[in-house]
């Protein structure tokens, strides 16, 4: 199920987000005294650092996954994690723990990241039958409509073995990451895309309106939902 979600601002976008992942989180939490969700790079560093704060939440019982990760140094301007950890940790501004982000094994190259970070998650993920089933997946588009780390014409859009795969040629730099892949995607409970801003509008009206096969648009959990948050710019070819 595909729902879609069009707003008049970014501002009105990071509200709704939180909305949403307050909710999934309260729900999960209540059932299974744990909320396992997995966050992208890019944009939403900044959404996330703006709305978490603001939610109501027992942020310890929250395991953060990456989507996908940049193979690179922690300390990196480049790592996902290190965003995370400077505008969410360090910042106090929420009350989350470094152990609590399931993180990629450092110094080693993205296969073996990859190999590592896919061992990390079957032991979060006990007795699971074949693939893990995410709370909540949060994703981001880019404007050539990747996702995670997950290209338009790339060998990896076609993997449906490894939940985690590497990848060495990124046309986003940096080059070397880890990605998740449709299995884990396409098993999530929930994904959800926040998307903002006019350089967007295209591929989201390639996606959504004219349904053209790309990586973001790939995403239809088989057992779950996909909400796609947009500003008024990106969503501005969304008839609503
Ligand atoms: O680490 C990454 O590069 C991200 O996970 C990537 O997949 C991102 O979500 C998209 O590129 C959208 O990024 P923006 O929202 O910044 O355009």
């Amino acid at each position: 199920m595909v729902d879609i979600v069009v707003l008049e601002t970014k501002e009105n976008v990071i509200s709704k987000l939180c909305e949403v992942i307050e909710t999934s989180a309260k729900e999960n939490i209540e059932k299974n005294g744990v909320f396992n969700i997995g966050f992208s790079g890019g944009s939403l560093v900044t959404f996330l650092a703006t709305g978490l704060p603001k939610i109501q939440t027992d942020f310890t019982k929250w395991r953060i996954f990456f989507c996908d990760e940049r193979v690179v140094p922690e300390d990196d301007a480049d790592s996902t994690y290190g965003a995370y950890k400077k505008s969410l940790i360090d910042s106090g501004k929420v009350n989350l723990k470094p152990d609590q982000f399931i993180t990629i094994k450092q110094g080693v190259p993205a296969d073996e990241a990859a190999v590592d970070y896919g061992q990390k998650i079957l032991r979060c993920f006990p007795g699971v039958a074949n693939v893990p089933v995410f709370d909540v997946l949060l994703l981001g588009m880019g404007p050539d409509g990747h996702t995670c780390s997950l290209f338009p014409g790339h060998p990896l859009l076609e993997e449906n073995t490894k939940w985690i795969a590497p990848i060495t040629d990124s046309p986003k730099p940096p080059p070397n990451r880890v990605t998740m892949t449709y299995p884990v995607l396409n098993h999530a409970k929930m994904c959800v895309f926040a998307t903002a801003g006019k350089e967007k509008a295209d591929m989201v009206k390639r996606i959504l309106v004219e349904k053209e096969d790309l990586p973001a648009g790939r995403v239809k959990p088989v057992a779950g939902k996909v909400i796609w948050i947009l500003d008024k710019e990106a969503g501005m070819h969304i008839k609503h």
